[in-house]
């Protein structure tokens, strides 16, 4: 479905992704994750043929996707602050949608706008940050692009709303199977959508993996310093924080029964890190904090 080959881009001659590789094969939902200014926007920016890469390859059901009409007919890409017509109602919205998506499903997009409650005779621009983000999410669900990109999509959405639209996007993948690309900071909470998770982080994809084999991984490590030290002298360690005589540390291991035994062996507590905290000290240095 998607195949990006050692692409670099640079803003100003600046790097920002540098030699990244992506393939996806099946319709998918994926997650996007990244620290700010990792890339995340502009990986989807050039997955949507919004930018020419400066050098390598891309690929979007076997098509170059930049300037290339045909390939973008099967991409739908929502930005963040999706440009809206500066006189557009939730008509216009709709309309715009069945113009530039062959496959766009009218219902679903009357069913959503009733579901988020999204009056249709009121300007766009007077609406509320949840209200615009709903109606951008109404263009990527209905748009039912073989290819959709979404870039973070909850933005503003309060909790309710953001129930609606994950079960509106498992609805319309069962029915639609294609392939989604959704970037967010919130992690924990896409998490049971997604069935895989990239992480972009200096330029280039970090992991790439399914998600029943990331949100294993991690686990959290505290007792006697001389105890802790012994049961992870051979493993990665990703944090460590210093408590007096005890330490606490995070180890990028899956957490199992076998990790449980060397624990209680070593008289030392065991948790599970939570997928958020994981990515993040994937992707800083905070090993040796005192407190
Ligand atoms: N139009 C631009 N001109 C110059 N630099 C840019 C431009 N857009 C992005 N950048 C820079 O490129 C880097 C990557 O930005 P990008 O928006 O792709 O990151 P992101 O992962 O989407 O970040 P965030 O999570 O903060 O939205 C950042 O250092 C950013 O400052």
């Amino acid at each position: 479905m998607i195949d990006v080959k050692n692409v670099t881009y640079s803003y100003n001659r600046t790097p920002v992704l540098n030699g990244l590789n992506l393939h996806e094969a099946e319709p998918v939902i994926t997650g996007l994750w990244g620290r700010n200014g990792a890339g995340k926007t502009t990986l989807m920016s050039l997955l949507a043929g919004h930018f020419k890469p400066n050098s390598g390859e891309i690929h979007v059901l076997g098509q170059d996707p930049y300037n290339n009409l045909n390939a973008l007919e099967n991409i739908c890409y929502i930005q963040e602050n999706h440009p809206f017509g500066q006189h557009w109602k939730m008509t216009d919205v709709l309309e715009f949608g069945r113009y530039f998506h062959k496959d766009w499903d009218q219902n679903l997009a009357e069913h959503l706008t009733d579901l988020f409650e999204l009056p249709k005779k009121k300007k766009i621009t007077k609406f509320s940050k949840g209200m615009r983000t709903a109606a951008q999410i109404i263009l990527g669900l209905a748009s039912n692009a073989k290819i959709t990109i979404l870039d973070e999509p909850t933005n503003g959405l309060d909790a309710v709303k953001r129930k609606q639209f994950y079960d509106a996007l498992l609805t319309s993948y069962e029915d639609n199977p294609r392939y989604f690309l959704i970037s967010t900071h919130h992690i924990e909470e896409i998490q049971p959508l997604c069935e895989s998770l990239v992480v972009v982080h200096d330029g280039h994809i970090l992991l790439q993996e399914q998600m029943d084999e990331i949100r294993g991984r991690g686990i959290i490590l505290s007792g006697e310093v001389s105890s802790v030290e012994k049961a992870t002298e051979n493993e990665r360690v990703l944090e460590t924080v210093k408590m007096r005589s005890t330490v606490r540390v995070m180890i990028d291991e899956v957490f199992s029964p076998e990790w449980k035994t060397i624990a209680t062996d070593q008289n030392l507590a065991i948790e599970q890190a939570s997928l958020q905290d994981y990515l993040i000290n994937l992707t800083t240095n905070k090993k040796g904090v005192q407190l």
